[in-house]
């Protein structure tokens, strides 16, 4: 029996996993994907996946708890391996602070999900301008890198020709053996991708060999482990002009501790969902879809970063709230 194509996205906060997961579906159309999303946090970011190509979308929510996805992603595959017929590939997109060994081990330790798929990539996308200090700070940013089969330099744009060689040789120094392509908005070259072969398992054991990490839980508040998610819901709209002036707050003051924050808010006397999103450096709104009659206009953000205090980003953002 053919076993179905496996690939796992990884790549730390905010590199263009969802950007590069697009442009896959999109160049093997009419291909079916089946995917699997392990977002960190409540909030799915509005129309974030090209729809056509996508044969179903499976959330893998644990958190940002890599350690214990394990079981939540044998159920999914349980479930996907009775209708193998109605896709053609599996992607795993893991958040992006995951640690992605324990998805690999799933893969290559566990013998009747090997009987029904194949994986056949580990790709881990690498903000080119944010990696070195990532690396510097997160312990999973370097095991995203040191696991990968494949890894692409994204963001390109936001570099010098300088940086980018000095972020090649980082990686060459980190992971000598994986493909490296670079480039930007998530465009990579999908058939020398598919070509690059698997990860061995005695490269995995390698790092899983080192002693336990460990995460903060989905909505913690505890600043004693080193990563922090939560989501914050807003019942009404906000203010987006008097807004801007908090969200440049966060970019300037809080640099260091604000890593990622994502989702969508409603804003007064306008049709669509506002994307919110903000990778370290500036925040970005773009235009989401409309909202239905029906809908109650609820806004989502998630938070993710270190020791962060969720009542005080609350409290920054509800003074933005407005009537309906
Ligand atoms: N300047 C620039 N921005 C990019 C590029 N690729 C993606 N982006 C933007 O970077 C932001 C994050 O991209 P995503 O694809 O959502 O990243 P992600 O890795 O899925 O994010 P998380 O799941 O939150 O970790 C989005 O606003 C993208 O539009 C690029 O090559 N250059």
């Amino acid at each position: 029996m053919k076993r179905t194509p496996v690939h796992i996205i990884t790549g730390f906060l905010g590199s263009g996993k969802t950007t590069f997961l697009n442009h896959f579906i999109r160049e093997r159309l009419p291909e079916r994907i089946f995917v699997v999303e392990n977002e960190c946090g409540a909030v799915n970011v509005d129309g974030a996946l090209v729809i056509d190509g996508v044969e179903e979308v499976v959330e893998l929510s644990a958190g940002c708890l890599c350690c214990s996805l394990a079981d939540g992603l044998l159920d999914i595959l349980r479930e996907a391996s009775q209708k193998t017929d109605e896709y053609d590939r599996l992607i795993i997109e893991t958040t992006g602070i995951a640690d992605p060994s324990s998805i690999i081990q799933v893969f290559l330790e566990n013998a009747a999900v090997e009987k029904v798929f194949e994986l056949q990539q580990v790709i881990s996308l690498v903000d080119a301008g944010q990696v070195e200090g990532w690396l510097k700070e997160a312990d999973e940013a370097l095991r995203q890198i040191a696991l990968a089969d494949v890894l692409l330099i994204n963001k390109v744009d936001m570099v010098t020709a300088n940086d980018l060689a000095r972020v090649e040789s980082l990686l060459e120094g980190i992971n000598p053996n994986a493909v490296v392509h670079s480039g930007e908005k998530g465009v990579f070259p999908i058939e020398d991708i598919l070509q690059t072969g698997t990860i061995k398992p005695a490269s995995v054991e390698k790092i899983i060999d080192k002693p336990p990490h460990f995460h903060e839980t989905a909505e913690g508040e505890n600043n004693s482990h080193k990563i922090t998610s939560f989501t914050i819901s807003f019942p009404h709209p906000l203010n987006l002009e008097s807004l801007q002036l908090d969200l440049n707050r966060i970019v300037h003051l809080y640099r260091d501790q604000v890593y990622r924050v994502k989702g969508f808010i409603a804003i007064p006397n306008y049709p669509n969902r506002v994307i919110l999103q903000s990778a370290r450096s500036a925040f970005v709104a773009t235009d989401g879809t409309p909202w239905e009659p029906n809908d109650n206009r609820e806004g989502k953000l998630v938070f993710i970063g270190r020791g962060l205090q969720r009542k005080a980003f609350e409290k920054m953002f509800n003074r933005h709230m407005v009537d309906k």
